[in-house]
């Protein structure tokens, strides 16, 4: 079995019944919906929020009970399983690759529970090898892109197959930046957000509770986050 499904799965086992449960994006997370769509099919009782039009669609398709957010309390999720480009040893996390990383955050950050899922591809030691999403809005995109070179972002616009700029969810702009090793991930995280122009990047700093990793070997490893301090 595919290790991000074997991820999914198990991941899937943490959700019960009344929880309200955030849904990821991506090519694992969509192994957790499917995972979702079946147990709901099998009677669990949940309510859900997507992190992206796909997820979206994808949940409404199987069945899966969505709310809207605006009907949901301030950090009123219970449990969101979502996935990740680069984890290190503190599940400091990259998100983004996906395009979504605005409304993972925005999901994230109201969520009680953080669950990554992965295959052992995304485990590294210090963040950076995986260029950094940064959402920044259309207007002005150049000059943002500029301030980006200038604290060492090298930022890339990210472009669709026909070579226009991919728009996200919310009409925004992707700048795929490679700072090279991330030393402080907290730090930049800040620097980023505090560029007019930048919506959000995709630097999750201890926001993640725990890793599930699918391995190629079939077994599935769960790391939690040490609390330091
Ligand atoms: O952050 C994301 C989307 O914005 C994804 O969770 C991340 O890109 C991992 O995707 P995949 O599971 O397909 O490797």
């Amino acid at each position: 079995m595919d290790p991000k499904r074997r991820a999914g799965e198990e991941a899937v086992k943490l959700v019960e019944d009344g929880m309200l449960v955030g849904l990821g994006t991506g090519s694992t997370a969509y192994w957790v919906i499917m995972e979702i769509g079946n147990c709901v099919k099998a009677g669990l009782n949940i309510t859900a929020v997507p992190t992206s039009i796909r997820s979206e669609e994808l949940a409404r398709s199987l069945g899966i009970p969505l709310i809207p957010l605006d009907d949901i309390p301030t950090g009123g999720i219970d449990l969101t399983i979502d996935g990740a480009d680069e984890a290190d040893g503190d599940l400091n996390l990259i998100k983004g690759g996906g395009g979504a990383l605005l409304r993972e955050k925005i999901i994230a950050s109201n969520s009680k529970r953080l669950v990554i899922v992965a295959d052992a591809s995304k485990e590294v030691k210090t963040l950076g090898q995986f260029p950094l999403p940064v959402e920044i809005v259309p207007f002005g995109f150049k000059l943002t892109m500029g301030r980006l070179e200038a604290i060492g972002g090298h930022p890339a616009l990210r472009l669709t197959e026909g070579d226009e700029p991919f728009v996200t969810d919310n009409g925004n702009y992707i700048a795929d930046c490679r700072f090279g090793v991330i030393e402080d991930a907290a730090a930049l995280e800040k620097t980023l957000n505090l560029i007019p122009g930048v919506v959000e990047n995709g630097l999750f700093v201890g926001m993640a509770e725990r890793i599930v990793v699918g391995r190629e070997d079939g077994n599935v490893s769960v790391r939690e986050r040490v609390r330091r301090g």
